[in-house]
């Protein structure tokens, strides 16, 4: 479509054919929508609808069939000429479906310029993915990720025009090592499909390789690290799927397939993970010390069991009981607007993650100058713990719709640093019961939680360890619990579970990398009126 005078873009208006009946259909381009609406006065008008051009997921010609055809007794005679559009429909819980509308008409002129500008349109949309690396745990979750993948996402991308490499992995690590091999450079994006563990493992290996190509050093844990803008997708197919859930607000393969079509990108803060100045790994959710490492210790000499060892482990672990002494050392961060206390949540545009954004454009424009964080306050915390969780989102999952830190956001700068100290098996019932409904999980004496940009922990047992390495009584017969020197039982450390993997060492050291990566996602959507499929609105509000 040619340039209005002044700028201004045009508006492609026919009157087309849809089912049995003549509608007006507009494109307009400055308003950047596709909108049809019945001419007939109000009273007798059927649905008026529109769709953003940015979630029109392609237009075809069409071969109307039998049925279609038999829409009108004078039609039969001629020849028509049609076009489908595919589009996203938005439907209740911020699932997606792809939707598709037919209109025809008898001048084929017409037909053909409807589906060039259409295409042109979509053409435009330089956000849209055109190739992407696809890698497949056909072991994740219920064992279902190649069935998700060929029956769901699979038709989606060929509708779509989206070419793909598809890699089923044959062992753990398999996407990840590829992924230093592999000429990252010509994808538009690389998805995974899977859980949580295989998500880790496509960013593990995507930001790696970044930090490689740009002669980076992960061990350092001072180093400023290289953004990766090759986004990521993840097709649900795991066990808990909380970073899916927390950046789409559901956990559906199809809903995710629309998210990468329409070309989405949501950064996502990213933490590093050292001990004694090695690289470890990197965390987008959870980094859990006591109950949650605990969970996922035992859970994973279940994994026969599928997505209920995580039930299995979680009621053992509860009955078990353990808390953990140590130090926690952390920077508060200052940059954030928010807290973790707020009452609203990260949604799609969050102002705080753009306020972060700024300040990180701002920082990387004056690069040359060192920001002085490490002379910044340090706070210390010492006690015992039944769990110590820093999340840099969220973390909600279906098993917890609203997370274990509600406020928590996806692309702040910050992670939120949740610690539960000793406390009653009852009381400790009734926080984690406040993780499945509304009350404030937060409100408890034995619970604290701060926003953080960095943070330390070391366990008593290391810190013993260390300052009493002489100590030959300790090392030949272990520790005894302090508390009941006579009853002999084992002091031991718990394991830090990093996203569902566990970690080597219980004292590390953790930073917060602010939108280190992107996903092919938009955040969680304020739920609004006009979000069904934009339909049933009136003609006036639409045209
Ligand atoms: N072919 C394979 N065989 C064995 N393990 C694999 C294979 N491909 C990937 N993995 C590993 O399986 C681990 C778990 O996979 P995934 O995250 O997909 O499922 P899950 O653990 O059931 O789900 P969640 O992480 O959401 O709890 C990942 O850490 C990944 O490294
Ligand atoms: C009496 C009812 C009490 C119910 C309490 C339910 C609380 C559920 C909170 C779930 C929080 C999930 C945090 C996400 C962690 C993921 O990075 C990780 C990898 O997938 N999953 C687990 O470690 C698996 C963790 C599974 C925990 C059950
Ligand atoms: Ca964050």
């Amino acid at each position: 479509m040619e340039r209005l005078p002044g700028g201004r873009r045009p508006r492609l208006v026919s009157s087309l054919g849809l089912g049995r009946r003549s509608w007006e259909v507009t494109l307009d381009e400055e308003r950047g929508r596709l909108a049809w609406r019945d001419p007939r006065p109000p009273r007798r008008a059927g649905e008026n609808c529109f769709v953003p051009i940015s979630e029109i997921i392609s237009v075809e010609e069409t071969e109307l069939n039998k049925k279609q055809r038999n829409i009108g007794k004078w039609q039969k005679m001629t020849k028509l000429h049609a076009f489908t559009v595919y589009y996203v429909k938005k439907a209740r819980n911020h699932r997606w479906r792809c939707s598709d509308v037919t209109f025809w008409c008898v001048d084929e002129h017409l037909c053909n310029q409807w589906i060039q500008a259409l295409k042109e349109l979509l053409e435009m949309q330089k956000s849209r993915p055109k190739q992407l690396l696809v890698y497949i745990n056909p072991y994740g979750g219920k064992r279902q990720g190649k069935r998700i993948y060929e029956q769901k996402v699979a038709p989606l991308f060929s509708l779509a025009s989206i070419s793909t490499d598809v890699v089923i992995t044959e062992h753990a690590n398999h996407a990840k090592d590829n992924l230093f091999e592999v000429n990252i450079y010509k994808y538009d994006g690389v998805v995974c499909v899977g859980g949580d563990g295989m998500f880790s493992e496509v960013m593990h290996g995507l930001v790696g390789r970044i930090q490689k190509d740009s002669g980076i050093d992960q061990n350092n844990p001072k180093a400023s690290l290289v953004q990766c803008n090759i986004r990521i997708g993840i097709i649900p197919a795991g066990s808990t799927d909380c970073i899916c859930y927390s950046t789409v607000g559901i956990s559906d393969p199809v809903t995710s397939a629309l998210h990468i079509i329409v070309g989405d990108c949501q950064p996502l803060d990213v933490s590093s993970v050292h001990h004694n100045n090695m690289f470890l790994k990197y965390s987008v959710s959870l980094l859990g010390y006591g109950f949650y490492g605990d969970i996922l210790k035992d859970s994973e000499k279940k994994r026969w069991m599928g997505p209920m060892r995580y039930d299995y482990s979680g009621f053992k672990t509860f009955l078990s009981h353990h808390y953990y002494e140590g130090t926690i050392a952390y920077q508060p961060a200052k940059h954030t607007l928010g807290s973790p206390r707020d009452k609203d949540s990260c949604r799609t545009g969050c102002y705080i993650c753009k306020k972060s954004e700024q300040q990180l454009a701002e920082q990387h424009k004056d690069c040359g100058l060192k920001h002085e964080e490490g002379e910044e306050e340090w706070k210390v915390i010492k006690g015992k713990f039944l769990a110590i969780n820093a999340v840099n989102m969220s973390c909600a999952c279906p098993r917890s719709p609203k997370g274990l830190s509600p406020a928590a956001h996806l692309a702040d700068g910050s992670a939120d640093l949740i610690l539960v100290r000793k406390c009653s098996r009852f009381d400790f019932l009734r926080y984690l019961v406040r993780h499945t409904n509304q009350d404030d999980q937060f409100d408890f004496p034995f619970v604290d939680v701060y926003r953080v940009k960095s943070f330390q922990f070391t366990s008593k047992l290391s810190e013993d360890n260390e300052s009493n390495v002489m100590d030959i009584g300790k090392k030949r017969f272990g520790q005894f619990c302090r508390d009941h020197p006579a009853c002999c039982c084992n002091i031991v450390n718990s394991t830090w579970n990093c996203d569902g993997e566990t970690l080597d060492s219980s004292a590390i050291e953790v930073r917060v990398h602010c939108q280190l990566m992107k996903l092919f996602a938009r955040g969680i959507e304020e739920n609004c009126k006009d979000e069904a499929a934009y339909s049933q609105n009136s003609a006036e509000q639409l045209l």
